[in-house]
């Protein structure tokens, strides 16, 4: 489990610790399972020397630990494989707990080309490896059974085998580093494929209608990042094999060793001595092969765990109670919501200068519209984060009716937010506690003209598949629907059409005025800067304006089906959840 008191730090050891009493169960019925395998063999390698009165005993100790055999390997699998899922769940649902948390800034600069493989590939690495880890046990404890075994055997012949597989072991751990250097470059390309494909998924229609850049995209891209990929894993694997194979010629190098120095070195040693050693060589060839084949699949497993434990440490957080029961959340009445000498700076990239907001004084009170406005970059959707709570500043304080937003309040504090952000995540469910929900949308939904598209089922919309307009007012439906005293469009009507933006601007803010909300717009529509109380003008991060707007016109040009449904009661205003 990654915490952040650990973050970096992520291991098999530490995956493993959660779990070890499993853990220890397993190893020690693969102990019993490696230490009947090795019985075994010494029963087998007896009765090729025995005599007939030995019969009974020998057939009694085999069925014995034929039967220790089954039952350790099968209870060493099932509690080891058993490990491994509940390590891959914990995984799983730790990472996703990780991204809820995460502080914004540093989940938008970690992008989601990145992210995502993180989610899928490297946890299905590791899912892999836990895949095998029980095998991968089971033939360790087998392999140390075995070894046992011969030096219960020779002393002086274990030594020598023992050196011969300490000397190939070497050499496949200096394979091994070869290889899981390839392994992380492979993962390192795979972060870059996942941002091609991206590009080809989302810029479908423009490279549909660019040759040059659909063939850039295509051969200088995709293709030589997968061949990259291919390359580098094939190289690789190769080195792991070839080290494989090399290992499994060892083995053979090392039984021809013990058959050759027993009777030069110790002819008085009886015959069973080297008959035994071949037994048992021969049979660990199995598990040191299956041990060896799983070395690619740790070094993915290892090189996955780092990527995890990095993003863990970037993921790192103060808020640490931001998936406590929702029902503890605050959605209360406010007074004002104010920045107060604050200032943010996003990190900068090499050799250019940081954009840095601020610093800014800026109080909103209850009921106001307030419309921020200024030039692209200027700044203006940082600071909508910045008094959201969603960015938490460098200097200056955020408060909520005069008193600061620390550390253990601000999740409280974002709960008075419905925001449309211009780049919003439409959902399709309705989360309320109450039951109204769905007669409200249905209501907003003939408020927009939406009714004929969408409609209300079990708390859900029916369909989110709209126009990018029709899309966006039905974001509005569900900001609208959720009640809280606080809301934010993020240039909400840059792509309604003229009638709409007229519908948007006249009344729909009028009416949430009415209905006691706060509303702040970030707008570059100039002809309806008069809708708003307060003109909060950014320049180049600063602030350079903030003043009060003319008196707003409440002519209603078009009668619309807004109007139609202020007519029929806009009283009715959405309890609160
Ligand atoms: N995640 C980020 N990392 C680094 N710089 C950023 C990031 N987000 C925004 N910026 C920079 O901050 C500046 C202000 O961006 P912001 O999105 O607040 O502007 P804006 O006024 O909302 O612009 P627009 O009208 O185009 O939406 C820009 O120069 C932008 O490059």
């Amino acid at each position: 489990m990654i915490t952040s008191s650990n973050p970096g730090k992520l291991h098999i050891a530490g995956l493993l610790r959660p779990y070890w009493k499993l853990v220890l169960c397993g190893i020690l019925l693969g102990l019993v399972g490696g230490a009947s395998v090795a019985g075994l063999l010494a029963v087998v390698n007896k009765g090729l020397y025995a005599g007939s009165g030995d019969v009974g005993s020998l057939i009694a100790s085999f069925a014995g630990l034929c039967v220790l055999i089954v039952i350790g390997s099968v209870g060493s699998d099932i509690s080891a494989n058993a490990v491994g899922q509940k390590i891959v769940a914990s995984l799983r649902k730790s990472l996703a707990a990780k991204i809820l948390m995460a502080p914004i800034d540093q989940l938008e600069s970690y992008r989601a080309h990145r992210l995502i493989p993180v989610l899928t590939k490297d946890v299905d690495a590791i899912s892999d490896f836990a895949f095998f880890f029980p095998a991968f046990l089971v033939s360790g404890v087998v392999v140390a059974g075995c070894l046992v075994y011969l030096a219960l055997l020779s002393w002086p012949l274990f030594l020598v085998t023992a050196a011969l597989i300490a000397l190939g072991s070497f050499a496949h751990f200096r394979a091994r580093q070869r290889g899981m250097s390839g392994f992380n470059l492979a993962r390192q390309y795979e972060d870059d494929l996942q941002k091609h494909y991206r590009t080809i998924a989302e810029g479908a229609k423009e490279l549909r209608l660019h040759r040059p850049r659909r063939h850039h995209v295509h051969v200088d891209l995709i293709q030589r990042t997968v061949d990259r990929i291919s390359d580098v894993q094939i190289g690789a694997i190769n080195l792991l094999v070839t080290a494989r194979a090399l290992g499994t010629v060892m083995l053979f190098m090392v039984i021809g060793t013990a058959l050759v120095l027993r009777p030069l070195l110790w002819p008085d040693s009886p015959p069973s001595v080297s008959s035994g050693f071949v037994l048992v060589l021969l049979f660990m060839r199995g598990p040191i092969d299956q041990l060896i084949g799983m070395l690619p699949s740790l070094g993915r497993a290892q090189v996955a765990m780092r990527r995890i434990a990095d993003l863990s440490e970037r993921f790192a957080t103060a808020e640490q109670d931001l998936l406590e029961d929702p029902a503890d959340a605050m959605t209360d009445r406010i007074e004002s919501i104010e920045l107060r000498g604050v200032s943010y700076s996003f990190q900068a990239a090499a050799n250019e200068t940081p954009f840095v907001l601020g610093p800014v004084d800026l109080r909103i009170r209850r009921g106001e519209i307030v419309f921020i406005v200024g030039d692209n970059g200027s700044g203006k959707t940082t600071l909508i984060k910045l008094l959201l709570g969603l960015y938490v500043p460098d200097q200056g304080q955020l408060l909520r009716d005069g008193v600061p937003v620390i550390g253990a309040t601000r999740d409280d504090y974002r709960q008075l937010f419905t925001t449309v952000f211009a780049d919003y995540y439409l959902f399709d469910t309705l989360l309320r506690h109450d039951d109204q929900a769905p007669e409200g949308a249905q209501r907003y939904l003939d408020r927009l003209e939406l009714a004929h598209k969408v409609s209300v089922e079990n708390g859900m919309f029916s369909t989110t598949d709209l126009s990018t307009g029709q899309r966006k007012r039905l974001a509005l439906i569900n900001a609208w629907i959720e009640g809280r005293p606080v809301l934010v469009f993020d240039e909400w009507a840059a792509d309604q059409d003229p009638a709409f933006r007229q519908v948007f601007y006249t009344e729909l803010l009028a009416d949430l005025k009415r209905l006691g909300k706060t509303i702040i717009v970030i707008s570059h529509d100039d002809r309806y800067f008069h809708c708003a109380d307060r003109l909060v003008r950014l320049r180049n991060g600063q602030l350079q304006e903030d003043r009060p707007t003319q008196q707003r016109r409440h002519a209603r040009p078009r009668r619309s089906p807004a109007s139609r449904l202020q007519d029929e009661g806009a009283s009715q205003e959405p309890s609160r959840a």
